[in-house]
């Protein structure tokens, strides 16, 4: 199972250049594809659900073009965009009765025990015959992942799904997201790097519609592991670090400005720190200053 993304470019009518020739390969599990807003990721997103097209470059699935024949690349995907209408008042269990069959399930037995069995996993059987648009923003998104697995599909797009989530609703759903990555390619799109973290086994940076690294998040994090510096800064202090050091974050600890620096060797009166995705993901994306 193989997705296989090739030069795909993208500019809008206004002129966003938001892909820039973008290659990626991405076999079964879970692919994580981090970056800032704006970055082009909905952009690409949208080109693999074939809901436009490049300006140029291929996406091949298993050998196929997906743009030779969308209709039926469209059978084998699940698409959950970043917003997505439900019908007001409808419950969970009509809504998903009425996509299944929009999705081809004819038979109302099969429907049934298909929509049983994805309420289940998605814990919102005790839900189901709630009005789907007074759900909680998690309930909702797990509800939109039983909507997108209906046709069991073998790709599986989920573009900023945690985002506005809380810690516990956050980690639900990464249990229903890491059940599908035995038998499907799962992109997932997020500007979280927690989320890359804990749930994916390969992944890429996006930023400018340009992919600027590309790999296992353990193997990232390897490759800067002696390079990250940490030490507690004025304002003015960092002022000066900036302009002499690649300062790749700060972060307010216990009140004071903590910065953190990239380098090979060590800076005067830095403490050495463990790496992390966040460190690997802010030395390709730098944060604005503050
Ligand atoms: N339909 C469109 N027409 C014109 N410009 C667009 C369109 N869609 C996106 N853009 C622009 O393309 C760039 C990439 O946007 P995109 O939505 O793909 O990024 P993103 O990484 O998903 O960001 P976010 O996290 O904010 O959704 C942005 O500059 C955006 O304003």
């Amino acid at each position: 199972m193989e997705l296989e993304i090739r030069d795909v470019s993208k500019t809008y009518a206004n002129g966003v250049h938001a892909l820039k020739a973008i290659n990626l390969t991405i076999g079964k599990g879970m692919f994580g594809l981090l970056g800032p807003n704006g970055a082009g990721k909905s952009s690409i997103m949208r080109t693999i659900a074939t809901l436009q097209t490049p300006d140029s470059g291929e996406i091949h699935f298993d050998g196929q073009s997906i743009f030779a024949n969308p209709t039926e690349f469209r059978r084998q995907l699940g698409y959950l965009p970043q917003d997505f209408g439900v019908y007001a008042n409808a419950s969970a269990t009509d809504m998903l009765d009425y996509f299944a069959r929009l999705k081809g399930i004819q038979n109302a037995k099969q429907r049934k025990s298909k929509i049983d069995q994805l309420l289940q996993l998605v814990n919102l059987t005790e839900h189901c015959h709630k009005a789907v648009d007074t759900y909680s923003g998690g309930m909702r998104q797990r509800f939109g992942i039983a909507q997108v697995l209906l046709n069991n599909p073998k790709v599986i797009i989920v573009d900023e799904p945690t985002a506005g989530l809380d810690p516990a609703e956050r980690n639900r759903f990464y249990s229903i997201l890491h059940q599908l990555t035995d038998s499907a390619i799962v992109i997932l799109s997020t500007h979280i790097v927690g989320d890359v973290t804990n749930l994916c086994g390969d992944m890429g940076i996006l930023n400018r519609g340009t992919i600027l690294a590309r790999g296992k998040p353990d193997e990232l994090v390897a490759s800067i592991a002696q390079q990250i510096w940490h030490k507690s800064v004025s304002r003015e202090e960092l002022k000066q670090l900036r302009s002499n050091h690649k300062v790749i974050s700060t972060r307010i600890v216990k009140g004071e400005i903590q910065a953190t620096i990239q380098s090979d060797t060590a800076p005067a009166h830095f403490t050495q720190s463990a790496a992390d995705l966040e460190d690997f993901y802010f030395s390709y994306v730098p944060e604005l200053a503050v």
